[in-house]
């Protein structure tokens, strides 16, 4: 329906669900959860198809920045929680080359939601349909993503 953020909501849930594969991907292997070159390479890669999609690429940029930092909260979350609580740690660690490619089609899946809600995202009611699209999403997720869902919304509006 129009009036909705949905579009945008959905697959920025997606994008955070893989913060828990990154994670493990890292996990023990002393690779920093920060990579600054990724980081770029994803947000020139942004850039350059917001335009194409005729989505405000400085719009676009700052929404996947928030997504980049949503999934650097997720991933700090659970590399502290499997240092306190080794029970838990994950028993596989997933290739990062594997995790990537769904990084990037959540990523894109973000940008057509950007495109598709162009005209709620600029109008007044852009807060209150964040928050009941924030509400709908959020209910299917574990805390820790709901968090992370709620670091991804911040420069939606
Ligand atoms: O690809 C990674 O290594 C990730 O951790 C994912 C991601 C992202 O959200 O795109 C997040 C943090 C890193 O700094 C780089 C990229």
């Amino acid at each position: 329906a129009s009036g909705t953020l949905d579009p945008v909501l959905d697959p920025a849930a997606d994008r955070i669900a893989t913060a828990d594969l990154v994670a493990a991907a890292k996990w023990g292997t002393g690779k920093p959860i920060e990579d600054p070159a990724r980081e770029r390479q994803v947000l020139d890669r942004v850039s350059r198809r917001a335009a194409e999609l005729g989505v405000d690429p400085d719009v676009a940029v700052r929404v996947l920045r928030d997504q980049i930092e949503a999934s650097k909260l997720v991933q700090r979350a659970w590399h502290g929680h499997w240092a306190a609580h080794p029970d838990q740690r994950p028993e596989r660690r997933p290739d990062l080359g594997e995790v990537r490619p769904e990084i990037d089609r959540a990523t894109e899946a973000i940008l057509l939601g950007l495109r598709a809600t162009a005209e709620v995202r600029t109008g007044p009611s852009c807060p209150s349909a964040l928050a009941a699209a924030y509400h709908r999403t959020a209910e299917d997720l574990i805390p820790l993503h709901r968090l992370g869902l709620a670091r991804a919304s911040t420069s939606l509006c």
